[in-house]
């Protein structure tokens, strides 16, 4: 009896290194819909237009001083016991075009981020200059040569007109609205954000706002998920968590993958008796994709699909549905907002103490980085087993420790990837 449990489906399961599973889930991915947004609105997404420059910026001759717009040709010879005067014939404040043309002799007083005048081709700031009224106006000294093109933005400095300056895929910040709003553009494509339903599996799982019972605890996860999302770039659909009954499973991923882009679920993947989420995926409501993979933790990390969408039912074990989330769910969100570069960023670094702990398998070890004389070193941050939850939040990267008979010693180079 307990050799056909022990050769039951549920035990045989072939384990795939996590790159091999990334790319297995890449193939499903593909970006989903646009939609136009305001500027305000535009902050965190992603950009689904490609963005040139329509016009060149800045798009005049721009003063970098305020002072007085002059001929760089009048000041040659001009020295500190020899001044030479130029007639003052406008004031040019910010946001007015001047009609006067700088000829021999004369210049401008003109403001910084005013339009320099015709004829001028450099501008003087007025600590270099001294002032003086005759009867035909206003004249001003200059001491010094002042060469062509100074304190003088030309037209284009930035850019060109049709230059490409953004291109799809990226995430808007302040630059990038910077960019969009110089250039008048104040709706912009970008990617629908994925919907994301989650819900956790399991008959001890307590709501957050009820009272705790014996042998029961909180639903911790779908919390921690929906916040996952959010940073991917996501909109979590927090649903119910249910008891681990297969039909209701079935029934409830059924509803949530046709009505979402994607499912995430929590909880019963492993090789329980009421591991129902195992059960589900080989069953024939979906099709299983992976149900191993060769890291820790998180090694019963799950994927299926489903007219073409996908479900990740991660580990229940809170340690290994945060990995299995940032390694598999967050990437797929990201993809499906055109991100090329989906998954998380790779630094490398100085291991910053002792991991003893083994295995077969890669370990993703949640970690702090520290910079210490411009070296990134990499902090264990304490218990990092698969069922503990408290050290995520003390962590801002996955220590990548390489399976092996011997674990790692401080000052050995070390993968980190990047939480924030
Ligand atoms: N005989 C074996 N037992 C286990 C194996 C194995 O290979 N053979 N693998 C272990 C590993 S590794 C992991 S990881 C866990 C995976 O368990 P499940 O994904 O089946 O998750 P559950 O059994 O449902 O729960 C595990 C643990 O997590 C707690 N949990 C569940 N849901 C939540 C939630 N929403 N919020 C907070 N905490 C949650 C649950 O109460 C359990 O303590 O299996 C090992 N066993
Ligand atoms: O699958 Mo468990 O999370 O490896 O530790
Ligand atoms: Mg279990």
């Amino acid at each position: 009896m307990a050799d056909d449990i022990h050769n039951n489906s549920k035990f045989k399961r072939k384990a795939l290194q996590v790159n091999v599973a990334q790319s297995m889930i890449s193939q499903y991915i593909s970006v989903g819909e646009t939609e136009m947004v305001t500027l305000q609105e535009s902050h965190g997404r992603t950009l689904a237009q490609e963005i040139s420059a329509p016009h060149p910026y800045p798009h005049f001759r721009r003063s970098g001083m305020d002072g007085y717009a002059i001929r760089s040709a009048d000041t040659e010879g001009c020295s500190n016991d020899q001044s030479i005067w130029l007639q003052v014939i406008d004031e040019i404040p910010c946001g007015t075009v001047s009609d006067k043309t700088i000829i021999p002799g004369t210049a401008a007083r003109i403001m910084t981020g005013a339009q320099v005048p015709e004829g001028a081709d450099a501008v003087v700031m007025f600590e270099m200059t001294e002032i003086r009224e005759d009867e035909g106006g206003s004249v001003v000294g200059l001491k010094r040569y002042i060469e062509i093109g100074k304190n003088l933005t030309p037209i284009g400095l930035e850019l060109q007109a049709g230059e490409l300056i953004l291109s799809p895929g990226i995430t808007i910040s302040a630059g990038e609205i910077s960019v969009l709003a110089t250039f008048g553009i104040h709706h912009v494509a970008v990617y629908r954000r994925p919907r994301v339903a989650i819900f956790s599996t399991g008959s001890e799982l307590l709501s957050v706002d009820e009272p705790l019972q014996p042998g029961k605890i909180r639903n911790s996860n779908t919390y921690m998920l929906a916040s996952q999302v959010i940073e991917a770039g996501g909109e979590p659909v927090i649903l119910d968590a249910i008891m681990d009954d297969l039909s209701l499973a079935r029934e409830k991923v059924e509803e949530a993958l046709h009505a979402y882009d994607m499912v995430v679920t929590s909880g019963g993947v492993s090789v329980g008796d009421f591991d129902i989420m195992g059960d589900l995926v080989r069953g024939d409501s979906v099709e299983m994709l992976y149900n191993k993979i060769a890291m820790r933790p998180g090694s019963v990390t799950t994927a299926a699909v489903k007219d073409g969408k996908l479900l990740f039912a991660l580990s229940g074990n809170p340690g290994a549905c945060f990995v299995g989330c940032e390694l598999f769910v967050r990437p797929s969100i990201r993809g499906m907002m055109g991100d090329q570069k989906p998954y998380l960023t790779e630094w490398s670094g100085i291991l910053g103490a002792d991991y003893s702990k083994v295995n077969n398998f890669t370990r993703y070890v949640r970690g702090k980085t520290e910079i210490r004389e411009g070296v990134v070193y990499a902090m264990p941050s304490g218990i990092d087993e698969s069922g503990v939850m408290i050290t995520i939040k003390d962590s801002d990267c996955l220590i990548v420790v390489p399976p092996g008979q011997q674990g790692m010693k401080s000052g050995d180079k070390v993968q980190m990837l990047m939480l924030r």
